[in-house]
Formats: structure tokens, sequence, C-alpha cells
């Protein structure tokens, strides 16, 4: 497996392009197998997670193709299988929308429980009762799961618990039901609305994504469309935290600064200047940085995909911080790697109590799932002496060129290869 050596303490500057948005990518490529016709989906990332959803529905008969690094031309006019078993489906969270895709087209899909990182219970109950309330028969065997109608009816549905991954998978679903659908207490994450602008491209009928009631007026039929995925949030901020970490000054471009400002409030508070452009924030960081209290909620609170890289950035504050993970039950096993590089973090159930320390020292640690890797990145930057991560394969899930990307902001930063 890869590793990243990283020496520490080298002041990042200059600039970083941002791409496309991970975890709208893996919705919207699997909302494009419902259509007849040809999508030609522009400003995706080349990450390990959109290959893999790609290769997993040429698996099922469709045709991806890229014209570039970022633009994918997806065309599952003549139809793909309704069945999705296990080897792509496991290694990534996503695969779970193939289910709604599927059962909006087919009205039948057998799709493997889907993979992802480990925060400990990752359930989805909400989707299958979603799609129950839509009339289909749902059932859980041998590690697959299994949903047939004969036809789908339009209905109400309350989400129990905000989930992005309900609101979006029975959104597809729902999308060409007969009748109206209409879902309260859903996810108003930008990639909701995302899936919902290139849904409604398609030909759906879908109104009030981003937020909390969507209604969904099913259609009949899909056709193909061009659409452009939004920047992802997830890895602005990560960039944005890097600037911060490192005492730097970096212009994070390609963005929408307003999915960024949970994260901008809190970087101020902290001390760190952010000044904002239309599609673009700079960051510059030359005071010492204030601890803060953090908690993790669903958008447009503080989204839990950048709690590990906040917490790294707080263990190097000056003061306690406290921070709350209200998603995610076990969010915290990276703690342990962050505590080899000097970390002082006591952990509580959901909450850590983050003591700042003056500087991290370099060591051997491991990304132990995606977001806890980018944290041990962030760490092994301002850190004195040469840290090795291990584990970039969870890396390579979500971030684009990561060294790359950081090498040209003047870190010193290798990969080394492993074996395959
Ligand atoms: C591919 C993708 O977009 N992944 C994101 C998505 O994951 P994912 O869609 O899996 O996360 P959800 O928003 O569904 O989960 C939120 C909370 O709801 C609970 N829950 C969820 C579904 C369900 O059926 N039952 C249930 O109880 C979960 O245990 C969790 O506590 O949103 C998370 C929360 O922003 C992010 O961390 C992930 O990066
Ligand atoms: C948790 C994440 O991804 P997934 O849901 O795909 O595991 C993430 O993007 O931080």
């Amino acid at each position: 497996m890869d590793k990243l050596v990283v020496r520490g303490r080298k002041r990042l500057t200059g600039e970083v392009t941002i791409s496309g948005a991970k975890n709208a990518a893996v919705a919207v490529i699997p909302a494009a197998v419902m259509a007849t016709g040809v999508s030609v989906l522009e400003n995706l990332p080349s990450i390990e997670d959109v290959r893999n959803i790609c290769h997993t529905i040429q698996e099922m008969g469709g045709k991806c193709r890229f014209l570039d690094k970022h633009t994918l031309e997806i065309d599952c006019n003549e139809g793909v299988s309704y069945q999705a078993t296990f080897e792509g489906v496991q290694k990534m969270r996503a695969s779970y929308y193939l289910i709604g895709a599927l059962l909006a087209r087919y009205k039948k899909a057998e799709v493997a429980m889907p993979g992802g990182c480990n925060f400990g219970k990752r359930p989805i109950d909400l989707h299958l009762k979603g799609f129950r309330a839509l009339g289909a028969t749902v059932i859980e065997e041998d590690g697959m799961v299994k949903a047939y109608a004969e036809k789908l009816i339009g209905t109400s549905i309350y989400m129990d618990q905000v989930s992005v991954g309900a609101t979006i998978n029975v959104m597809l679903a729902a999308t060409m039901a007969e009748g109206t659908t209409t879902i309260e207490n859903a996810a108003k994450e930008p990639h909701v609305v995302d899936t919902a602008n290139y849904l409604n491209m398609m030909g759906a009928n879908i109104k009030g994504a981003g937020t909390d009631v969507i209604r969904i007026k099913g259609v009949p039929e899909l056709k193909g469309a061009q659409y452009t995925i939004i920047p992802d949030q997830i890895e602005a901020g990560t960039y944005m935290i890097a600037a911060a970490i490192t005492g730097g000054d970096v212009l994070v471009k390609n963005i929408i600064p307003k999915h960024m400002d949970s994260l901008t409030a809190k970087l101020e508070e902290m001390n760190v200047k952010v000044a904002e452009w239309e599609d673009s924030i700079r960051v510059m960081a030359d005071e010492p940085l204030r601890a803060v209290n953090v908690k993790t909620m669903s958008y447009p609170g503080f989204p839990t995909d950048l709690q590990p890289q906040i917490a790294t950035l707080l263990a190097v504050c000056n003061g306690t911080s406290v921070l709350t993970e209200n998603v995610w039950e076990n969010r915290y096993q990276y703690m342990g790697e962050l505590r080899k590089l000097g970390a002082d973090v006591e952990i509580n159930g959901r909450v850590a109590t983050i003591h700042g320390i003056k500087h991290f020292s370099g060591a051997e640690v491991s990304a132990t799932d995606l977001r806890a890797g980018a944290a041990m990145i962030l760490a092994a930057l301002a850190a004195e002496g040469e840290t090795i991560i291990d584990g970039v394969r969870y890396i390579d899930r979500g971030y684009e060129d990561v060294e790359e990307k950081f090498r040209a902001m003047g870190a010193d930063i290798d990969r080394i290869p492993g074996e395959q």
C-alpha cells in the first residue's frame, strides 16, 4: 500500500484549485443510470470512489467513458442489470444510491450492502423505510438489499433523523413514482441540492432541495443531460485548515464560499484571517491561534467530514477546545494516531477535550479512514521532523492529486508506492 512521507514546518503559500465534490459525484453518477439517453458529467473529481462507481456501472452493463480527466460520458440507454453485487459496491458508501436509481427505473434492485468509512454503526434503515413507504417490498438477505415493487406511489415521508443518504436515495426512487412524494426533515447538504438539480435537468420535477421539505412530482421518464458537479466543500475546507495550521497564506479557488460559512466562522474565531471572493477564499494565518469549541451538525452546521481536520488544528492552538461529534457515534478512532504525533486529547463518548500543544513531532502513523488520513497530512505538515503516513488508499478515495496539490503550495511531501 502507498505511503506518504512529509517533512513538516513548511509554510504553505500560493493557491490551490478545488476539484468537484466527491459526495455529489457519487450520487449524480448512479442517478445517470435512470436515464434513457446519454449524460455528460463535468467537473468530476479524479478519485477512487468515482472510478469505482463507474466500474460497478460498467459491470452492470452501462457504458462509462471519460472524455478527459474530469468529464464522463455515461450511457445506460440500452439498460443495465438490476443487480449490483459485491466487489465495487462494498468498497464505498454511496453505492447504496444504486438501490434508489434501479428501483426508480426498473422497480427492482438487488444491491450488495455498501462499505465506506467505519464510524461504528452506519445503518440504512431510513433508506429502506422510505422505499417501503413508496410501495416497495424490501428484504435484506445474504449481504444484499433486495427491493421490488409493482409500482412506486408517491407519499409523505418524515425522516426520523436527518440523513444525507436516505434523503437522496428516497428522492431518486420518488422521481419516477406515480404522484407526489414529500420528504420532511430532509438533509440540506449541497450534494442533496446538486443531485436534485441534475435530476431536474434530466426531466424530473423536484422542488425544495436545500430546505427541509422536498417535493417530488413523479415523471415517467428521464433523459440524459449535461451537468457540472459543484466544488468539494470538504476538500476546500481541508486546504483552508492546511493554510491555517502552517501559518500560511493560501488562495483556495473554484469553490462556493457560502458552503464554507461554518468553517470560515470558526477560523475567524480562532484568529485566522479569511477573505472571500465570488468563487475563492484566501486564508492567512499570521498570529497565534485561539482555542474554540466546535460541534458537528448537518448542513448548514459544521460538517462531520471536517471534524478530524479541525481537531488537528485545535490540537496546536493556545488553550483548551471542546469538540462534540453529533453525527457519528464513533468518529474518533484516528485520535490514537494523532496522539502518536503529540496531541493531548481526552475522549469521553462524543466529546473530545483538546489541550493545545506547541507543535506536533513527526512519527509513523496510519490513515484509519478518508478524513482521518487528511488529518494526518495536516498534522504532518505542521510537525517537527518527518512523518510517514500509511493507508493512503483511504485518502485516494476522496482527494484528487493530494500530494501534487500540497507540493505546489510548498509542502515537502512524497508518495512511496507500495505493492498493489
Ligand atoms: C457518500 C456520502 O455522501 N457520505 C456522507 C453521508 O454519509 P451517510 O449518507 O451514510 O450519512 P447520513 O447523513 O445518512 O447519516 C447521518 C446520521 O443518520 C444515521 N442514519 C443514517 C441513515 C439511516 O438509514 N439510519 C440512520 O440512523 C447515521 O447513523 C448517522 O448518525 O453523510 C455523512 C454525514 O454528513 C457524511 O459523513 C458522509 O461523508
Ligand atoms: C465519510 C465519508 O465518506 P463515505 O460516506 O463515502 O464513507 C467522507 O467523505 O468523509
